[in-house]
């Protein structure tokens, strides 16, 4: 809508251009073959003048629209990409890079702004402008309306030519870009390792040479730019050069009136200008296509399976049983993942799953967290079989802390009451307490309100981990989710945390993937996993007592810690 009137009020622009053509010229010819005076003109002048001004307030207006319209159109756009990708869920971004994803969601809408706001627009002018110009002329001179006829498709013929060409390399330096982005923003993230690990020269010159790809297709982009940007001033220049002389021959053998002449002449460069201006926004064009091509991947990717979040069928609110029937997951194009898995879990109580690294503990978690949906029907709560349909409800029965959970760039309070936005100072003062961390939080100088950085900078590790078990609690949710909260803590903070958790498996069930067996003797169930399988389970005395893989576990566990 703002996009059209914007192209109204250009188009408007353009009418009254051609009517100062003629007032001007008029005037002109008033004052030099009829010998009138200043005053005697003065009709002619004045609204000459209004032009001038309503074209200078319509150009600044059509201008404002169409950036606003471009504006709202990317905001659109982040966020469709955005719910999308929450759609699609961790595992898609992770496939295709999170640079990758970052670039299409910041530079790749940030592409379609010259898109809409200058290109779209230029294509509109350059069909209304030289067609009303034609309407105007060929009546006053068919002649020079004549050549402007088959002058005028040169230029778009061939930008058209050069079109196809500049697409296909364009494309190739948007994928190097994204190449560029997935690359800086693992070794960002990675910088640390990179320094400590005296890796960082050896990265400069991969960057080097990735930057270097970049700007090979950069400068190919830019040549085809240049050129055809050059070829159409050229032909725009021959043809208003051509119209020129033919005006003077005819003007010199006195075969067309001066006035006339004068408006054909005033009209030539106008009549050319919004088809160059349209190949100097044929580049806005280039890049919004490969940009919005992006885009379509991310829009167009299929959903893990249909999932729906209207369903009649309601998960009963207060869960009394979680049944695994079943289950067996592989990675696509692996073998890897876990095999007939059978669990029958309670309702509330402290739940550990151990076992060695890859035998499939996080596997089984994505799996009850909703995260494969392809096995989603191997899990029953209440013995109702779950659906996809069911997923977004599950999940919101659900509160999960990774190993290391991610804090936002805002306040503490933001950060806990991100899974309950509503939640009142009292619940969120009881969640920070529950989870040990209402001492630390009061002692800061802004307590609550304090703004914290990008992924908790300024937060000990203990107390970033604290505030994500607040934003778990505060979720109240019956069924709380834990990696290894309280790896790489102190002894002190830790004991903090198991007995926040342990609180919590009073009345709700807790799930955690134990890696130090050590942490676990508290737990009512152990399950022992090995090579994707349930080896064994029961309580940590027990299973200590059996010959079994727990018992594996231990004595490497013990070994461990006497070589340390
Ligand atoms: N994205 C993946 N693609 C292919 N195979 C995978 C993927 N993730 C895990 N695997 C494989 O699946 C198996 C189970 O891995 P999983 O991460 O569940 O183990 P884990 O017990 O959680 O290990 P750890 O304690 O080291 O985190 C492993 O053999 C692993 O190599």
């Amino acid at each position: 809508m703002l996009l059209k009137l914007s192209i109204a009020l250009g188009t408007v622009n353009a009418l009254l251009m051609i009517a100062g053509a003629y007032l001007l010229a008029q005037a002109i010819h008033n004052v030099i073959f009829e010998q009138y005076s200043l005053a005697e003109i003065t009709y002619l002048l004045w609204p000459l003048a209004g032009i001038i001004l309503l074209r200078a307030v319509f150009l600044t207006l059509s201008e404002r629209f169409s950036a606003y319209a471009a504006l709202k159109i990317k905001s659109a756009m982040r966020q469709t990409l955005l719910n999308k990708l929450s759609l699609l869920g961790p595992s898609y971004v992770e496939q295709h890079g999170q640079g990758a994803t970052l670039n299409t969601l910041h530079n790749g809408v940030e592409a379609l702004h010259d898109y809409y706001a200058k290109y779209l627009p230029g294509v509109a002018y350059s069909a209304l402008i030289p067609l009303a110009i034609l309407i105007v002329i060929f009546p006053t001179d068919y002649k020079a309306g004549l050549i402007f006829l088959l002058t005028a498709p040169l230029i778009p013929f061939f930008m058209i030519l050069v079109g196809s060409k500049a697409e296909a390399l364009n494309q190739q330096r948007w994928q190097q870009l994204a190449v560029l982005g997935n690359y800086f923003f693992d070794r960002v993230q990675g910088l640390t390792q990179l320094k400590l690990f005296n890796a960082t020269r050896l990265e400069l010159k991969q960057i080097a040479k990735i930057s270097d790809d970049f700007r090979h297709a950069t400068l190919s982009v830019l040549k085809i730019a240049f050129l055809s940007s050059f070829a159409l001033e050229f032909l725009a220049t021959i043809s208003v050069a051509l119209v020129a002389v033919i005006i003077g021959f005819r003007l010199f053998f006195g075969t067309l009136d001066f006035a006339t002449g004068f408006v054909v002449l005033l009209l030539a460069p106008e009549f050319y200008l919004p088809l160059r201006q349209l190949g100097s926004h044929y580049h806005a064009r280039l890049q919004g296509i490969s940009a919005a091509a992006d885009m379509l991947i991310i829009l167009n990717a299929p959903l893990p399976e249909q999932q729906s979040e209207h369903t009649t069928d309601k998960i009963s609110a207060t869960i009394s049983s979680i049944t695994v029937n079943n289950l067996s997951f592989t990675y696509p194009n692996s073998d890897e993942g876990i095999k007939n898995i059978n669990l029958s879990l309670p309702n509330k109580g402290l739940i550990a799953v151990v076992g060695a690294s890859g035998s499939g503990k996080s596997t089984l978690f994505d799996c009850l967290l909703g995260f494969h949906p392809e096995v989603i029907k191997h899990i029953s709560i209440n013995q109702q079989i779950l659906s996809t349909a069911h997923i977004g409800q599950l999940q919101s029965h659900i509160a999960w802390i990774p190993q290391s959970a991610t804090l936002f760039y805002d306040t503490i309070a933001a950060n806990i009451k991100l899974a309950k936005p509503n939640a009142t100072q009292q619940e969120l003062e009881h969640a920070a307490k529950q989870a040990g961390a209402l001492g630390f939080i009061k002692a800061l100088p802004d307590g609550f309100n304090t703004l914290i950085g990008e992924q908790g900078e300024g937060l000990s590790g203990g107390q970033k981990q604290r505030i994500a078990l607040a934003r778990a609690f505060i979720k109240q949710a019956p069924i709380l989710v834990l990696d290894e909260p309280t790896a790489h803590l102190d002894s002190e903070t830790e004991q903090v945390i198991q007995h926040a958790i342990a609180d919590y498996a009073k009345n709700n069930l807790v799930l955690v993937i134990a890696h130090r067996l050590n942490t676990v003797k508290n737990a009512e169930q152990l399950i022992v996993m090995h090579n994707g399988k349930i080896a064994q389970q029961g309580c940590f005395n027990s299973l200590a007592a059996e010959d079994g893989e727990f018992a594996t576990l231990l004595q490497t566990a013990q070994q461990g810690a006497v070589h340390a």
